[in-house]
């Protein structure tokens, strides 16, 4: 009997056609698993090498805030000087105290060159919509006995940074910094004020600023208190802060500022800053 001939298998030729392309598939993601890997150990390799510049943070810019502000004059002054920061005081007891319309009208010439702060003490939830609502802030100081808990209230009600003060005496004092961690935006270390005065800041009194000298790095403050012209360079050089903040070291009388002192301040940080960098 003749052989029966072998049928081959008819062929598949989409089988062929998904082999074909799954090989073109890998070829392809090895090609560019290739590059990335390359990419990737280029970028650690620059990276490490900018390491050292990345060291300090706090080596490049200073945030400089100006507070107790009330005339368009001391405004512009800070402004030109380059400040960061504007403050405006709403604790009815200071020298400072300004009607929050007229904040509102003032920080207009702020807008897009520095923050406008509002700084409250205990502040109730009215007097805050009021502030928040004439003056329109960038960001609230919290300068009375604020909890944690009141801070999360405020950031969700209105929706701005918030930043909160503790008094500094000593190297202890900065254990409260602990329950605000992650609520505060930043802090602001001011000195305790002295006994029966009425005002809890703005009263021109240092703390020992070598206690911030060995602060974590990754907390971000406004060193206060007590600053002026000539004292501002051993400031920066004991504690190294990455903002400042200054109100009657910058005025003539309490409460009225100096545009002339305004700008010597604004003088004697950059020479500092110039002096250390050298
Ligand atoms: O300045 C005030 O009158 C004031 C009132 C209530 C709360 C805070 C106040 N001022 C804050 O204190 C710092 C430090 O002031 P200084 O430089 O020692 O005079 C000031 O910048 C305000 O943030």
């Amino acid at each position: 009997m003749p052989a029966t001939p072998r049928r081959l298998p008819p062929i598949n030729y989409d089988q062929i056609r998904t082999a074909a392309a799954i090989e073109r598939r890998r070829a392809i993601d090895e090609f560019y698993r290739a590059i990335y890997g390359r990419i990737r150990s280029a970028v650690r390799r620059l990276f490490s090498t900018l390491l050292p510049f990345r060291a300090n943070p706090r080596a490049m810019a200073l945030d400089i805030k100006i507070c107790g502000l009330k005339t368009d004059k001391a405004l512009a002054a800070a402004l030109a000087g380059g400040a960061s920061h504007v403050g405006f005081i709403f604790f009815a007891k200071s020298p400072r105290f300004i009607d929050p319309l007229e904040a509102g009208r003032l920080r207009e010439a702020a807008i897009a060159k520095a923050k406008a702060v509002a700084v409250t003490v205990d502040a109730s939830d009215a007097f805050l919509d009021e502030i928040v609502g004439k003056m329109r802030p960038d960001m609230l100081q919290l300068h009375g006995s604020e909890t944690p808990e009141r801070l999360a209230e405020l950031k969700a009600r209105y929706g701005l940074p918030v930043m909160k003060v503790l008094p500094i005496s000593e190297a202890a004092d900065l254990e409260r910094i602990r329950p605000f961690v992650g609520i505060a935006d930043r802090f602001l270390f001011d000195a305790k004020p002295p006994k029966g005065s009425e005002l809890p800041g703005g009263n021109g009194i240092a703390f020992d600023w070598r206690i911030l000298a060995g602060l974590d790095a990754g907390v971000d403050y406004m060193l206060s208190g007590g600053l002026n012209a000539a004292n501002i360079g051993d400031a920066l050089r004991l504690a190294n802060p990455p903002a400042i903040d200054i109100s009657s070291g910058v005025e003539s009388a309490p409460g009225v500022k100096d545009p002339a002192l305004i700008e010597q301040f604004f003088r004697a940080v950059r020479a500092a800053r110039n002096t250390r960098a050298a």
